[in-house]
């Protein structure tokens, strides 16, 4: 196998991304799905292309596989120009929702299935037949057919497949979304633990942002053909560019709050300076404390509860009638109808122009005086049943 096992620890050092995209751009008819795309996707991790229904995910992959060809732009792979290639010649395997497995091929069959059409000695097939049948615990079961397996089995089955490959780059598109929710959770793992141990370079289109950010290295995150934001999960999550990615991701998502109603001590320069206009405000569900009417805090009323078990989902109505959530950690004895004062530390603030949308790095705090309002430090706020 040519997978390098160092390729994952020795990825900083190679400053050839494993795939490069230059203007890409692909039509359908009228419809423009990629509008001219560069991308850089960095060898040795996992890099999840995530974004909403339709946004061209699949599409983005396909022209990487080279199932597709871009109406312009190219598309370079270690280095290499293989915008015209086709996909046998782009030194990569692909693993699919549907698993594409033969049905009349046994379990070991199928996994060497490429390796035959290839023409690989008999000895290095079975070699790394072996190999791969331990990777993905599939030992014992070689001789069944797909139908004799799990949908968890049969993706596994897809995944040996791609190892023996020996193509230390593989495209995978939703391949969890045939699993249930629990299958899911135990192969993505797999797949994670896989990738690691191979060095592996992985491209994963998913549209389930838990899954992107439980097991990526860097998040692509589309928008209508378009990269909203590229990055490490935890800086899509803590310094969303726009509001996009601010609402697409998290679960509940950022909420977005109106600076038009918001007190001047939850607002940035509070320090007299003006904030320079309107503004839109984000802050996660977790990040929103509620606590009695008061100066300072802002009014919403209270319009439903829901359960989660370590916490509850607080439905509150803001002063212009939109409505936004809190998560409560500690349940939030508060009826449907109650009225309460809704703050936020201003450190979790986020801040984004009103009409682009796009992230505005203003201090969260304009002065000790700011920090030191005593509404927002915990300590402040009442226990909730005396809402009630
Ligand atoms: N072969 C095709 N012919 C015509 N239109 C297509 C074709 N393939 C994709 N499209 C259109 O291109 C757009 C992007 O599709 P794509 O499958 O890339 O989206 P996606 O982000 O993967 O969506 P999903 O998460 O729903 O799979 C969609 O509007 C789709 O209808």
């Amino acid at each position: 196998m040519n997978h390098a096992p160092l390729a994952h620890a020795t990825a900083h050092l190679h400053p050839t991304p494993a795939i490069r995209l230059r203007q890409v751009s692909k039509s359908w008819g009228e419809q423009v799905v990629i509008p001219g795309l560069d991308l850089d996707i960095p060898r040795g991790g996992l890099t999840a292309l995530l974004g909403p229904s339709g946004c061209g995910k699949s599409t983005l992959l396909r022209l990487i596989a080279g199932l597709e060809h871009p109406d312009s732009g190219s598309v370079e792979i270690d280095g290499h120009d293989v915008t015209a290639a086709p996909p046998a010649q782009r030194g990569l395997s692909m693993v699919f929702q549907s698993y594409a497995l033969f049905p009349h091929l046994s379990v070991a069959e199928n996994i060497v299935f490429g390796l035959k059409v290839r023409s690989l000695a008999r000895g290095e097939r079975e070699h790394r037949l072996q190999e791969a049948l331990r990777l993905t615990n599939l030992a014992g079961l070689e001789q069944r057919k797909p139908a004799q397996l799990s949908g968890g089995q049969r993706q596994r089955v897809a995944l040996a497949r791609s190892i023996v490959s020996g193509h230390s780059l593989c495209l995978m598109d939703e391949p969890l979304s045939n699993l249930d929710a629990k299958l899911r959770h135990s192969v993505r793992h797999e797949i994670r633990s896989l990738q690691q141990r191979l060095g592996m370079t992985v491209v994963y289109v998913t549209h389930d942002q838990t899954e992107a950010l439980g097991m990526a290295d860097t998040v692509v995150l589309l928008d209508q053909g378009r990269i909203a934001q590229q990055g490490a999960p935890a800086e899509l999550y803590n310094q969303p560019r726009n509001t996009f990615c601010a609402t697409f991701i998290g679960t509940p998502p950022m909420m977005l709050l109106d600076s038009s109603y918001v007190p001047a001590e939850l607002l940035p320069h509070h320090d007299g300076s003006t904030t320079g206009g309107p503004l839109r405000i984000g802050v996660r569900p977790e990040h929103l404390l509620l606590g009695d009417v008061a100066a300072g805090r802002i009014p919403v009323i209270l319009r439903h509860r829901e359960f989660q078990g370590a916490e509850a989902y607080a439905y509150l109505e803001l002063p212009d009638a939109s409505q936004i959530i809190a998560r409560i950690a500690h349940g939030l004895p508060a009826l449907p109808g109650a009225r309460l004062g809704l703050s936020w530390h201003t450190v979790h603030a986020h801040y984004f122009a009103p009409d682009s949308g796009r992230r505005l790095d203003l201090p969260h705090t304009g002065t000790a005086d700011h920090q030191a309002q005593p509404h927002t430090t915990q300590d402040d706020f009442r226990p909730v049943a005396q809402y009630a």
